[in-house]
């Protein structure tokens, strides 16, 4: 038996799509170690309660022998009291044909109301990370509420979108997604999100050496920038497992580390890196050390290319926070 204490895990939308490819493999050990027994504390809301509920038994009938307990409630103040981690699920997701950011008005209160909450009863400590849509935006409402903690325990989730781009090109390059170092995604999980190939290797050689200019802009930026909607498209719905694989890999590379040699894509709390404005939760390149990341310094962003492209998906995390003023203390 292991001698670790449990940390306290809170997911929210427990009873969701994204949640239910997601628990199980918390509850095994693959987001915090093998060795690191958890405490899950579920959120839904009271309707979803029922639904809930099933997953519960479900998770009791797997016999985890890393989970140590599990809460189910519909109270923030109850699903958060003394978390380690949370992963903020919990959202309406997108249908065809629509924008990420056009959830703003259904999701950015449930963001100020469990932001409030994090800085009332979370760990100081709490690693935070939002996968509900617009995920950079609802991270910022969730930490400009949560006044005591720390920004840079807040993030949002990019990670599927820097899978989504080392597979493309993996397959583009007839190598596998392990040959593939250095990829970034800049700025907002949303179609203006700029999958940067500019510092990428491919088994060492640079990225933009082994594919055509033309695939990678008119081809490779669009498919990576629509992925999700093309998933909702042929699925009817939005992408579940591999959001979750995302989410705990997020997790897992937070407080575990970054490969030596390799970095990831994060939201993170900009301090104005790379000209950035102060304040948005834009993605960009971390490593992660000892449960903390930072931005990795001196990537190459000199090209106009570059520079326009950083600059359009600010703009729009610029208007999303704008649009949500209200909800800013
Ligand atoms: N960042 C990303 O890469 C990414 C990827 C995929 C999906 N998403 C987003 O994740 C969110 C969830 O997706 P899903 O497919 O699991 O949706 P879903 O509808 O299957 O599940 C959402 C769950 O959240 C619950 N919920 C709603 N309001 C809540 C609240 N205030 N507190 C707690 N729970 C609440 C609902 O009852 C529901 O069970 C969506 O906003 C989706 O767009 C983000
Ligand atoms: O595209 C969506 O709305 C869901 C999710 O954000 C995704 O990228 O798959």
């Amino acid at each position: 038996m292991s001698m670790k204490q449990p940390l306290r895990v809170a997911v929210t939308g427990a009873a969701g799509n994204i949640s239910y490819a997601m628990l199980f493999r918390i509850a095994s050990g693959e987001m915090l170690g093998k060795d690191q027994p958890v405490i899950l504390q579920l959120l839904e809301i009271t309707p979803a309660l029922d639904a809930l509920k099933g997953v519960v038994m479900e998770l009791e009938d797997c016999a985890f022998p890393l989970l140590a307990g599990i809460v189910q409630t519909d109270d923030a103040n109850v699903a958060f009291k003394d978390i380690d981690y949370a992963l903020l699920v919990g959202a309406r997701p997108r249908g065809p044909g629509m924008e990420r950011k056009d959830l703003l008005e259904a999701n950015a209160a449930i963001f100020s109301a469990q932001g409030k909450a994090l800085n009332d009863v979370a760990s100081r400590d709490v690693k935070v990370l939002v996968v509900g849509n617009p995920a950079n935006t609802n991270a910022l409402i969730a930490q400009r509420n949560a006044p005591d903690l720390d920004p840079r325990n807040f993030t949002a989730m990019t990670r599927l979108d820097h899978n989504r781009a080392m597979a493309q090109l993996a397959g583009k390059t007839d190598s596998t997604v392990n040959d593939v170092k250095k990829m970034i995604i800049w700025g907002n999980h949303s179609s203006t999100q700029y999958p940067d190939l500019t510092a990428c290797t491919v088994n060492g050689k640079p990225a933009l050496d082994l594919v055509d200019r033309t695939w990678y802009e008119g081809t490779y930026i669009p498919e990576v920038q629509q992925r999700g909607a093309a998933i909702i498209k042929a699925r009817g719905a939005s992408s579940a497992a591999s959001a979750a694989n995302a989410a705990i890999a997020h997790m897992r590379t937070w407080a575990l580390g970054t490969d030596e040699n390799d970095w990831v894509s994060m939201g993170v709390y900009s301090n104005g890196e790379y000209g950035i404005a102060e304040g948005l939760i834009y993605s960009f390149p971390c490593t992660c050390t000892n449960g903390d990341w930072s931005i990795v310094d001196g990537v190459d962003v000199s090209s106009d290319f570059s520079k326009e492209k950083m600059a359009a998906t600010e703009q729009e995390l610029s208007e999303e926070r704008d649009a949500v003023a209200h909800l800013l203390p």
